[in-house]
Order: structure tokens, then C-alpha cells, then sequence
């Protein structure tokens, strides 16, 4: 059967087509620790991170029945650097994890918070000599193939920016639908203006095949959403006639990792 959050198919069960579950040394998500002894540390050098997102003109938006995800068309020009990243790195898609309350539902958590959601952008490193699309750089065992943004959604004020997406998701209930998005979203108007203040740490996929080829950085600074924006995510189907329940893996070990902060 195929990998899910349910008790049959859940994260407790995923080793078995995905050894590296309980073998990784390098799994996320993690819990953001931040004081005491294998606290995050403040690293001084640690630049801001810059994204280049213009406006995405043609995009698709999947529900493919454990998350919802948007993922332009080929030919989109978003790119990534900056922050901890040595090279530039190429948008592949967005996509969220959330839970059926508002006290749990995203993967990463601070001090053992979780928060609502989580909004997961997700990008590859289109400078490497060793792959060159998205799918190659997944499989290739890179260390840095890939690197997610992880922002925490947090229920306050409505999201206007994130508006037109959550608005989508009653017309991807059904698992494995799909709706080709309307006009022009612009991801940058969701994002904080300043992307300072994040931890970053080495870790991987949180969902199968978890392979442990990315980098990490994971924002400090929640994105408000609405409560009716969050009951939007909650009204989608995972394909067996019930809502996605809590797509979120829970902790992994850090084991010899060291999480770093951009900020005191
Ligand atoms: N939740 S996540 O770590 O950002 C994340 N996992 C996966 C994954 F397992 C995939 F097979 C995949 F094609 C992805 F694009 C992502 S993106
Ligand atoms: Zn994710």
C-alpha cells in the first residue's frame, strides 16, 4: 500500500520500503532546539537569503492525496541563494503540511512547538556538474541536491497574498485532482520582506523516498493565515473519502547534526 499518515501507512511504518527512516543519520523533520546543550547556534556568518520569484504565470495545483502542492510549469525563471547556500538553486514547487488542529500540524517545531502548518518551497541546485533537472538531483546522493524553505503558518489576521490558494483548495478535495492556476501568483507578496532570522541544518526529504540530500532553512518569523484559511486545508481528501489528517512527520533524531542560527 502506498505511504500515507493513517496508522496503517504512517511514518512508523515507512521504514519498510524506506530503510533509511530508522537508519538515517541525517532525517528531518527536527525539533528546533534552542537552548541548552545541542541548542542552535548563532553563526555570525550567516547571510540573509535571497529569492528572485517572479510573478508564476502558468502553474498546476495537485492535491496527490498527502499534501497539496503548486508546481509552475517548466520554464519558470525562480531562483534561490544566499543564506547558507553556496550555489544557486532553482524553484521546483510549493506545498504545505498541516494538522486537523490548531495545535499541531507542522513538521519542524521550536522547544517542542508545533505550529498549525508549515509552507515547504522547494528548490534544487542547478549548478551542480552532476544532474540537472529536479528528479536527477533528488536520486543523486548530493548532500545539498536540494534545499527546502520552511515557514511556519501561524492562525491571525487573513492572508490575502496566500488567498488565492486556499481559495483553490475546494477544487482539489478529491485526491489526485488537479486545477491549472488561474492568472498570476505572486510568492514573494507571502513571504516576510526580510529573510534574516532562520535556522539551517542538514537533513532530508520528510516524506518517502526521505533521502537525505538537503539543506535546510527553516524561518523564524510565522506567516498569519486565517482560521477559515486553515479550515481550508482541513476540507481536503487523502483518497479514501477522508481529509488529509496531520500530513506531518514527527521528530527525528539530530544524532551528530548541529543546527545553526542566523540570529542571537
Ligand atoms: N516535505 S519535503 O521534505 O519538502 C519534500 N519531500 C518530497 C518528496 F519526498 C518527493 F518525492 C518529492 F518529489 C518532493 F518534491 C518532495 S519535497
Ligand atoms: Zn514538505
Amino acid at each position: 500500500a502506498p505511504w500515507g499518515y493513517s496508522k496503517e501507512n504512517g511514518p512508523a511504518t515507512w521504514h519498510k520500503d524506506c530503510p533509511i527512516a530508522n537508519t538515517g543519520v541525517r532525517q528531518s523533520p527536527i525539533d528546533l532546539i534552542t537552548t541548552g546543550q545541542t541548542c542552535a547556534k548563532y553563526d555570525s556568518n550567516l547571510k540573509p537569503v535571497i529569492v528572485s520569484y517572479p510573478a508564476f504565470s502558468e502553474a498546476t495545483f495537485l492535491n496527490n492525496g498527502h499534501s497539496v502542492q503548486f508546481q509552475p510549469s517548466a520554464g519558470n525563471l525562480s531562483e534561490l541563494s544566499g543564506g547558507p547556500l553556496t550555489k544557486k538553486y532553482k524553484f521546483e514547487q510549493f506545498h504545505f503540511h498541516w494538522g486537523n488542529n490548531d495545535s499541531e500540524g507542522s513538521e519542524h517545531r521550536v522547544n517542542g512547538k508545533m505550529y498549525p502548518a508549515e509552507l515547504h518551497l522547494v528548490h534544487w541546485n542547478s549548478e551542480s556538474p552532476n544532474f540537472s533537472s529536479f528528479q536527477e538531483a533528488v536520486g543523486s546522493n548530493d548532500p545539498h541536491a536540494l534545499c527546502v524553505l520552511g515557514f511556519f503558518l501561524k492562525v491571525g489576521a487573513e492572508n490575502a497574498s496566500l488567498k488565492p490558494i486556499t481559495d483553490l483548495l475546494s477544487k482539489v478535495k478529491n485526491a489526485g485532482s488537479s486545477v491549472s492556476f488561474p492568472g498570476k501568483f505572486d510568492l514573494k507578496a507571502v513571504l516576510p520582506e526580510t529573510l534574516t532570522d532562520y535556522y539551517t541544518y542538514d537533513g532530508s526529504l520528510t516524506t518517502p523516498p526521505l533521502a537525505e540530500c538537503v539543506k535546510w532553512i527553516v524561518f523564524k518569523e510565522p506567516i498569519e493565515v486565517s482560521t477559515a484559511q486553515m479550515e481550508a486545508f482541513r476540507a481536503v481528501d487523502d483518497g479514501h473519502g477522508k481529509p488529509i489528517t496531520g500530513n506531518y512527520r514527527p521528530p527525528c533524531p539530530l544524532h551528530t547534526r548541529t543546527v545553526a542560527a542566523s540570529f542571537k
